[in-house]
């Protein structure tokens, strides 16, 4: 599928980092959630259940699907497109140090962009947006570029 038949889903945060306490990476997935639901009808509700549509895990190297992680740098998440089963899961290199500042790599961004592939985004040439390939520190308070909200919107406005 290419998109959710529906605008609540539900998340599950299997695993969690080390470098961070557990109600801090609540609150960063949480607001990197919420980047999207501000710019779209989606909503996004916490379960206890694995079986949540996006399932939120943090792993290194192999993980149990066809794309095991690579230790520090290089792939730094990766998530699956929307969908049954393993479609939404969005999984974190836990051999990256996750920081909620500007050191190591910022865990709301970079869940930010992925929560954007398990949406059904694909990646941006625009520089600007953050479904770009890259990572760049961005101003937490903006950012999501235009051309992200038209594409998320495209799907589900
Ligand atoms: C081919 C995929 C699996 C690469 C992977 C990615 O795009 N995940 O969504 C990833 O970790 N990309 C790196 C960049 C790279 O591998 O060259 C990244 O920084 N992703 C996180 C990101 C990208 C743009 C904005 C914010 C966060
Ligand atoms: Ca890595
Ligand atoms: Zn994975
Ligand atoms: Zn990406």
């Amino acid at each position: 599928a290419n998109k959710w038949s529906k605008t609540v889903l539900t998340y599950n945060i299997r695993r969690y980092t080390s470098d961070l306490s557990s109600t801090t990476v609540d609150s960063q997935i949480d607001s990197a959630l919420n980047v999207w639901s501000k710019a779209s009808p989606l909503k996004f509700v916490k379960s206890k259940s694995p079986k949540a549509d996006i399932l939120v895990d943090f792993a290194t190297k192999a993980h149990g699907d066809s794309y095991p992680f690579d230790g520090p740098r290089g792939t730094l998440a990766h998530a699956f497109g929307p969908g049954d089963g393993i479609g939404g899961d969005t999984h974190f290199d836990d051999a990256e140090t996750w920081t909620t500042g500007s050191g190591g790599f910022n865990l709301f961004l970079v869940a930010a962009h992925e929560f954007g592939h398990a949406l059904g985004l694909k990646h941006s040439r625009n520089p600007a947006s953050l479904m770009y390939p890259t990572y760049k520190a961005r101003n937490p308070q903006n950012v999501l570029s235009k051309e992200d909200t038209n594409k998320i919107n495209s799907l589900y406005g």
